[in-house]
């Protein structure tokens, strides 16, 4: 199996490229949904988000006011790295067990679509690493755009984050997202054609497809072994 990382800044475009990989049916685990799973009501993640951040970060109807932790945790660092602490593992095992879905189902490609993938250190994990860059200004009137926030608040959350320049540095493959949708598309078209070329006899190994044969392999030989001690 082959597991893409795509990863990038916030608003660099990496959700409008994950869904060009669904549109071509490449399955993508987005870490955004997992992590919005492992915050919802009554669950492990949750409990321990409240008894570290109090009830004030509640709606009246008991979840997470989003909005109000994400002012809280981008403009103070010391409380997002006690955020990030109580939520990686909920949010590791819960992207674990999406590959692990997508293994059973036999997709030979998949993509993980990772806003922190060299901060969570999750990049030992995939192969190659696709980085969505944008320049600054674009991502910062994207962002502004998008999530109708003010500059400082749009500001404090490109900041929580690895540099993007750095990012970029990392990466075996680069998407610029600074130009149009359509130039995003044509980039889209030669990065698909490299990350759906044939599996390496590894990422053949690391499939459903490599498991079986090597199930069906071993069960022939000790057959074959006892046949033939008879
Ligand atoms: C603080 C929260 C509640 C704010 O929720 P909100 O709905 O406003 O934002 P959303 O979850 O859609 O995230 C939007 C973007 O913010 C960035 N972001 C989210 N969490 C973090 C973080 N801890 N550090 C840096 N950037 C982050 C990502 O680029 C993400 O795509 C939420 O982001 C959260 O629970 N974050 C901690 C979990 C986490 O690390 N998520 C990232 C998945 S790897
Ligand atoms: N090439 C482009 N031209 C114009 N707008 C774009 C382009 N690419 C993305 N956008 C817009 O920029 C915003 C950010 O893009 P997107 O949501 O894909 O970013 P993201 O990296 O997934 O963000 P996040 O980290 O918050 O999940 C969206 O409103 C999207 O529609």
């Amino acid at each position: 199996m082959r597991i893409v990382g795509l990863t990038g800044g916030i608003a660099s475009g990496k959700s409008t490229v994950s869904n060009h990989f669904k549109a071509h049916g490449v399955p993508v685990v987005d870490a955004d949904i997992v992590a919005r799973d492992v915050l919802k009501k009554g669950t492990g993640g949750w409990k321990k988000v409240v008894a570290a951040f109090g009830e004030e970060i509640l709606q009246g109807d008991g979840e997470v006011d989003r909005p109000k932790l994400g002012r809280i945790v981008f403009s103070d660092p010391a409380k997002r790295q006690l955020l990030n602490r109580l939520l990686a593992p909920y949010i590791s095992s819960g992207i674990f067990q999406e590959i692990l879905k997508l293994w059973l189902k036999g997709h030979k490609v998949i993509v993980l679509d990772i806003p922190l993938l060299f901060e969570a250190k999750m990049d030992k994990w995939t192969k190659p690493i696709v980085v969505v860059w944008v320049d600054p200004e674009t991502q910062l009137q994207r962002l502004m755009a998008r999530d109708r926030t003010n500059e400082e608040d749009a500001r404090n959350r490109i900041n929580a984050q690895m540099p993007l320049d750095l990012k970029r540095s990392k990466a075996d493959i680069v998407i610029d997202n600074t130009g149009s949708l359509e130039d995003l598309n044509e980039q889209f078209q030669k990065v698909l054609f490299q990350v759906t070329r044939p599996l390496t006899w590894t990422e053949f190994a690391l499939s459903r497809q490599g498991a079986l044969l090597a199930l069906f392999s071993i069960t022939i030989g000790v057959l074959a072994f006892r046949k033939a001690s008879l």
